[in-house]
């Protein structure tokens, strides 16, 4: 079927944020704010806390609506789309808090909300026709594919909450992934892992760039960020104060002084200690 946002496949940007701003009451909490997000990309949504960065999350994925400005998704105005909508036209978000179904294995919970979207009706399902059980069989499969990829195909059969967070983490992102977005927004996927656990997660999000899939990154760990983005943007006080590529950000004299007037009580932080070296050597 073709939607109004359905793809064209001239662009190699899928989404752009173009001068979008929103206030709360008198608080401008994004102002004049654009970048772009192109096909395969992994972007770093960054800055300090409160600097925006959730706001700017929950316009794309249409919570909020921007008072000012456009989001286009494929070159089409997606300003003010509601949430699901936006999920269907292929932008879709994980959560911070982990949400898996109690006793249902990891398969189950990947397979359960994709239920939801089955074309069989449910009296279908109570008689188990061919073709109910061919879809099922369509999803099984392609969930057992997006658990290979997050290396959990081994726990497949496990009780979800019974495995270790970071595991439960990838199965969160593997329930998102199973839906087939051509966008994916990480929010602050390393929270809660220990530090081998958020070492794993640079690789879960490169295999899932490497299926194809885009993804934007709202991260505060910069261990993760600085390793997998190949861009990244700053925002502080809704608006963009740098953007560029991991090794421009780390160095340039805003971002060191946006994060340096904030309490910073993370003193593993790897842009804060590299910003810390950078003063030591000046
Ligand atoms: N629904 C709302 N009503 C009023 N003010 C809000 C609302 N949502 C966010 N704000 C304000 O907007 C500003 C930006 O908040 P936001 O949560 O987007 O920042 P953030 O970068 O995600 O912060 P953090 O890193 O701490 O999560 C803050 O001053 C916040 O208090």
């Amino acid at each position: 079927m073709n939607s109004p946002l359905s793809p064209t496949p001239s662009s190699d940007v899928l989404l752009e944020l173009d001068r979008i701003g929103i206030s709360f009451g008198g608080l401008r909490a994004v102002d004049d704010l654009s970048f772009q997000v192109r096909r395969g990309e992994i972007v770093g949504l960054i800055g300090p806390n409160g600097a925006g960065k959730t706001t700017v999350f929950n316009m794309i994925t249409g919570v909020y609506r921007p008072t000012d400005g456009q989001i286009r998704w494929h070159g089409r105005d997606m300003t003010g789309l509601p949430p699901h909508q936006v999920a269907q036209a292929g932008i879709r978000r994980t959560f911070q808090t982990i949400r898996l179904f109690t006793d249902m294995t990891v398969l189950e919970n990947v397979i359960a909300g994709q239920h939801l979207q089955m074309k069989q009706s449910w009296w279908q399902g109570l008689l188990r026709t061919p073709a109910q059980r061919r879809e099922e069989h369509v999803l099984v499969e392609r969930a057992m594919a997006v658990l290979e990829q997050l290396d959990l195909a081994d726990v497949a059969q496990e009780i979800a909450t019974s495995l270790p967070y970071g595991a439960q983490r990838r199965v969160e992102m593997a329930r998102t992934l199973v839906a087939q977005p051509e966008l994916i927004i990480l929010d602050e996927p390393a929270a809660g892992l220990n530090e081998q656990e958020s070492a794993g997660l640079n690789d879960t999000i490169r295999a899932i760039r490497d299926q194809g899939i885009t993804v934007i990154l709202v991260e505060h760990d910069m261990s993760v960020v600085m390793n997998v983005t190949d861009n990244i943007v700053v925002i502080n006080f809704g608006k963009k104060i740098a953007e560029g590529k991991p090794e421009d950000i780390r160095t340039n004299p805003l971002v060191i002084e946006a994060y340096l007037g904030q309490d910073d009580d993370d003193e593993d932080d790897p842009l804060m200690n590299a910003i810390h070296e950078e003063q030591a050597q000046s």
